[in-house]
């Protein structure tokens, strides 16, 4: 007998329920999700899709109106249904313009209607206001959306060539000749912004070194003297990778070290006393010789390749032949089917960074430049980022 369609929902809604519950890692949650994405596109009308398209950038921008103003912070600080009489008298903006301004937030559950013009949190505007996401939601909107929306127009203007060098996008859309980086540290809020970003956009990842074989790619043959350094994190940010590293690692002989530039290392709050601190602009010569790696998180997908082959060229002048290894944490594409979030991801480095995405005969032929090889890509899916082992030549 044939299964009525209500009866297969039912069935299919409780085996959904009980495979989200059983997803392991990120993998698996991204490959679900995917499922369910294709599952929706599947049902739209081809127009809803389009429809959902055209009015995707109107939410995000009502959203950062609603943080500037500070409504956010105000409703979830409330703990109580808040209205939006009272919200305009804490924020001091226009009844109306809040109550507008709230519809497409409650429309997507960032917010909940209690009651004609009257609002509590749900937990993704609880989420929100945690510093990493809400400094990440603020960089991406100041740093990327002007960038996004020029886009079209600073493409018409290059007739189409691919984004490899600067001046690019941002340099247009921003009537500036400066890079990303130097625009946010003129701002130490924005820059602090960012780093809360970067900082935070580990929480959700699973660490690169329980992931990667680290015991047998580093640890096993390393200088066992404390004065050699075990690992430089070069660009590092405010220090959380290299300090969690050592946390895992606690009885690893060797250095740690943190590189950044000078904003950034002075500006760092708290970091563990094994972490050694050092300004240095990776477009100079590498003071630190012969560790046993050099390590460089989410860096060159931020600069155009030959702007990344100098900073190479400056590593492999720094590393020991037969001891010494680059690594590199980001995407490594596949030839076909990239996922979503890593495509958009290169979207955005074109649009902010003139940098890009890169596969994995990209990478080969980028350290090529710089007389290194890679010896291995470690992966554990096309759903994260891989890890390069590259020596050299
Ligand atoms: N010229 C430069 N020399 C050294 N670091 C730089 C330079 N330009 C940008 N950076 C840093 O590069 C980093 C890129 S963001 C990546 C931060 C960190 N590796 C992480 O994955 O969380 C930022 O911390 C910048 O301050």
């Amino acid at each position: 007998m044939e299964t009525s369609i209500s009866s297969r929902i039912e069935a299919l809604s409780k085996d959904i329920e009980l495979i989200s519950k059983d997803v392991q890692n990120e993998d698996e949650k991204r490959k679900l999700q995917g499922i369910f994405a294709q599952a929706t596109s599947k049902l739209q009308q081809p127009v809803e899709s389009i429809w959902e398209i055209i009015m995707s950038p109107h939410a995000p921008t009502a959203l950062m109106v609603v943080i500037q103003m500070g409504i956010l912070k105000a409703v979830v600080d409330a703990g109580k249904p808040i209205t939006a009489k009272e919200l305009a008298n804490i924020t001091k903006g226009d009844e109306m313009l809040i109550i507008r301004l709230m519809r497409p937030l409650t429309a997507k559950n960032i917010f909940l209607e209690t009651d004609i013009t009257t609002y509590t949190s749900t937990p993704i505007s609880q989420t929100l206001t945690a510093p990493p996401l809400l400094g990440g939601y603020q960089f991406m909107f100041d740093c990327a959306t002007r960038s996004l929306a020029n886009l079209p127009t600073y493409l018409t203007s290059t007739s189409y060539t691919d984004v490899v060098s600067t001046p690019g996008p941002f340099q247009a859309a921003n009537n500036t000749a400066d890079g990303m980086f130097p625009y946010l540290m003129a701002t130490p809020s924005k820059m602090a912004n960012f780093n809360a970003f970067m900082a935070g956009s580990l929480e959700t990842r699973p660490d690169w070194f329980r992931t990667f074989p680290v015991p047998t790619m580093l640890l096993a043959d390393a200088k066992p003297d404390a004065s050699s350094v075990l690992l430089v994190d070069v660009g590092g940010g405010n220090g959380h990778d290299v300090e969690a590293f050592g946390r895992a690692f606690p009885d690893a002989e060797g250095r740690l070290v943190l590189q950044d530039l000078t904003p950034v290392i002075e500006g760092i709050q708290r970091l563990d006393a094994r972490v050694e601190r050092q300004v240095h602009d990776f477009f100079t010569p590498q003071p630190v010789r012969g560790a046993r790696a050099y390590y460089f998180r989410y860096i060159f997908h931020d600069w155009p390749d030959d702007v990344c082959v100098q900073i190479m060229k400056h590593t492999a002048a720094a590393m020991e032949k037969g001891y010494s290894k680059m690594l590199i944490f980001e995407w490594v594409l596949p030839e076909k089917g990239v996922p979503l979030y890593p495509a958009l991801l290169d979207i955005n480095m074109m649009a902010v960074l003139n940098g890009r995405e890169r596969t994995e005969r990209q990478w080969r032929e980028l350290l090529g430049r710089a007389g290194l090889k890679v010896v291995d890509v470690h992966k554990v899916g096309e759903e994260s980022e891989g890890l390069i082992e590259a020596v050299l030549e």
